[in-house]
């Protein structure tokens, strides 16, 4: 501990308890780092875009360099279940269908095989033998990520934070941030007081620029609302957890060139979670007056067709943010003009099950350490022609 330190005085804080400001926070704390972690709302709330029971872990992407990341991201998962005695991940599969000659399903099934990721190819006429009450579309290929399960979300949150207090580090919640004064000793005003720290972290969810306003940059992100659909099962549990039904993602199909998704019924009991992987721009404060329900239309489609022991008519909807980059790759990078401000934003729909590596690797940054992986995807400079900076 460094005495000479004043009450206010930190050598990190993080804005946002999101996943990705929470793990970071944690990692900073477990490498002894005067930690802060600022919290806009009472926690835990369901304003952003980490809240609710559950999300998809898989090793199944496009990119080598997600599923290489995933091989140290699961001992992570598993190291802060040990740790903290808690159960965050169950292993259910993840099914994977698409058009079998499209570019989305061969670069997922390819890069499942350079990694050697275990994974099951299921042809038309041993599908319904493993996978029963889905209808596999002509045409369609399917492959099942073994490695990919569920994550307790909520849960993962709880934990987390509670590590990162356990460890000595500091949370105030309901405490937004209205200023950043960059320079060698960073200057963070909030709703209730003033706080110095040697680097700072923005983690700042859907809320990214309206923080990184206040540096002077602005990133190409949109901000969008999802409409979080809930089906019932016609025979409760055929789709559930507890009988080991996987999450599934749909790459492309009749109904839409979007992804759509689903987890195993679990949190309400009956009700089997489908959505659209897309919605529609919003505000992050105003995203209650964002009503577009048109994807709900496409997906009571293809659940009719494809989803036969659901009732096509959605039986709860609720809402979460995406913060989407053009490319949807995520930005992991040090602020272009302040190299004691790292920013991780972006996540684009799919960052949840990176946590703990995004944790990690922010922690590293705001270190000065050489990143953990190759950050190049993740780098703001990806945007030059597209940044609005006034910097
Ligand atoms: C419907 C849905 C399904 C998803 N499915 C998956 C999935 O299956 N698998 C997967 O890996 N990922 C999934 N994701 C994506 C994943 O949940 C997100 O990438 C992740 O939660 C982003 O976390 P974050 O910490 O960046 O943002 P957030 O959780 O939004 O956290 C940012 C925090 O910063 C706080 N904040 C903002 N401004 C201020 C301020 N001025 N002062 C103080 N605090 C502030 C906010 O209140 C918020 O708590 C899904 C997302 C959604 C919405
Ligand atoms: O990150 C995930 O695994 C899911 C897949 C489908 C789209 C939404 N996110």
């Amino acid at each position: 501990p460094n005495t000479a330190q004043k009450n206010g005085d930190f050598d990190c804080i993080v804005i946002g308890a999101g996943v990705q400001g929470s793990f970071t926070a944690y990692q900073l704390a477990k490498k002894n780092k005067k930690t802060l972690l600022l919290e806009q709302f009472v926690l835990p709330h369901s304003r952003g875009s980490s809240h609710g029971q559950t999300r998809i872990i898989r090793k199944a992407y496009e990119q080598n360099f997600y599923t290489h990341m995933m091989e140290e991201c699961y001992e992570l998962w598993a190291q802060l279940e040990s740790e903290a005695g808690v159960k965050l991940y169950r292993q259910t599969g993840l099914l994977v269908m698409g058009p079998e000659k499209s570019e989305n399903y061969q670069n997922i099934k390819d890069t499942l095989q350079t990694n050697k990721v275990p994974m099951v190819v299921l042809t038309h006429d041993i599908f319904s033998q493993h996978i029963p009450n889905v209808n596999l579309a002509k045409g369609d290929g399917a492959l099942v990520d073994t490695t990919a399960g569920v994550l307790f979300a909520d849960r993962t949150l709880k934990t987390v934070q509670g590590q990162f207090q356990k460890l000595g580090g500091v949370i105030r919640d309901n405490e937004k941030v209205t200023d950043i004064k960059p320079g060698p000793v960073v200057r963070v005003s909030t709703s209730v007081g003033v706080y110095h720290a040697k680097s700072l972290v923005i983690t700042a969810g859907p809320w990214a620029n309206k923080l990184l306003a206040n540096t002077g940059l602005q990133l190409p992100l949109e901000v969008v609302k999802i409409n979080v659909c809930y089906w019932k099962e016609k025979v409760p549990g055929s789709y559930s957890m507890k009988q080991r039904f996987p999450c599934f993602v749909q790459t492309e199909c009749l109904e839409s060139k979007v992804h759509i998704y689903g987890l195993p019924s679990n949190e309400y009991p009956g009700l089997m979670k489908v959505c659209y992987h897309m919605g529609s721009k919003t505000d992050p404060d105003q995203r209650d007056l964002q009503k577009d329900r048109s994807d709900i239309e496409i997906l009571q489609h293809y659940i009719a067709r494809c989803f036969p022991g659901l009732i096509p008519e959605p039986a709860i909807v609720e809402s979460c943010l995406y913060t989407l980059t053009p490319d949807h790759h995520f930005v992991l990078d040090y602020h272009p003009a302040y190299s004691n401000i790292v920013i991780g934003a972006g996540f684009s729909g799919h960052g949840f099950k990176f946590g703990p590596i995004i944790g990690k690797l922010l922690c590293e940054l705001s270190l000065g350490e050489v990143p953990s992986y190759d950050l190049s995807p993740f780098h703001i400079r990806r945007f030059q022609s597209k940044r609005n900076s006034a910097l």
